[in-house]
């Protein structure tokens, strides 16, 4: 496969490694310096975009303006997914959003949706939601503690929402710390007075974003449509 990768930093470099060994070609790199890129003359069969909440967005249109599927693991830039995704339509290509791309992550969204169910009419039990992440990080909470902060309230009629750092009763509090070089750790806890059940995520590195994020570009590469990781996962869940 040809792909061209939006985003040129840790993961940009982590995914090339993963992708070349698996076979692919990288044919563009876009970092901060190369703005004024554009696909004209190449040959793509991907672009993956991990780049910067602000630069995202443009990265992904201009794919689709060229009939390039996408595969986006940039967080913080959501408030224009609706709009991308019309675009993707529009223009008839393929588009994946995920907040997290490891097979670990996604494994613990699944146990976190369960947990959920479980607790949601457990009222003596508060949860809460924990993310670590590196000190570079752009944005909090994280878009995996979202993730799993959206679950939650799928689940539980009692929550409406989320907060960073404090919530209101009928609110999930997301806690986000910054330590240096953590890759990247999700804690879910109930507590109660008695007892406390508590669910983790800790990444040791990035390889398991970086491995699913090119397994997502191998599912997608001939396919039309707006997907998620759940459906490249399918078999499993
Ligand atoms: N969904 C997932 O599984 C994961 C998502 N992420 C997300 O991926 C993003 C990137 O993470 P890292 O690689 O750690 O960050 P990084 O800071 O190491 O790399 C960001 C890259 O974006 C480039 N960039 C800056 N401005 C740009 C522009 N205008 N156009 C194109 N590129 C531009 C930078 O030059 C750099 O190459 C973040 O939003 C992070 O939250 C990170 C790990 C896993
Ligand atoms: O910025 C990161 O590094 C990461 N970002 C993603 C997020 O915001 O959830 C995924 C992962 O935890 C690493």
């Amino acid at each position: 496969m040809k792909i061209a990768l939006l985003g040129y930093g840790k993961m940009g470099k982590a995914i090339e490694e993963i992708a070349v060994n698996r076979g692919h070609e990288i044919v563009l790199r876009v970092s901060e310096d190369i703005e004024a890129y554009n696909f004209d003359g190449l040959e793509i069969d991907a672009a993956i975009d991990f780049s910067i909440p602000k630069a995202a967005y443009k990265n992904i249109t201009t794919a689709f303006k060229h009939k390039v599927p996408v595969v986006c693991g940039t967080t913080g830039w959501l408030d224009d997914y609706d709009k991308a995704t019309e675009l993707c339509k529009k223009e008839d290509t393929a588009f994946i959003y995920a907040s997290n791309f490891s097979l670990g992550v996604n494994v613990f969204f699944e146990l976190n949706k369960k947990l959920a169910h479980m607790m949601k009419g457990l009222d003596d039990y508060a949860v809460e939601i924990e993310e670590i992440h590196h000190t570079e990080k752009l944005d909090a909470p994280s878009g995996t503690a979202i993730s799993l902060a959206q679950q939650i309230i799928a689940e539980n009629p009692n929550k409406k929402g989320w907060q960073l750092d404090h919530a209101d009763k009928d609110e999930v509090p997301v806690y986000a710390k910054r330590i240096t070089d953590v890759p990247g750790t999700h804690t879910v806890s109930y507590k109660s007075k008695i007892d406390t059940i508590e669910i983790m995520h800790m990444a040791n590195s990035r390889q398991g974003f970086a491995l699913g994020a090119v397994i997502a570009a191998e599912w997608i590469k001939d396919k039309k449509g707006i997907f998620t990781m759940r459906d490249v996962l399918s078999s499993l869940f």
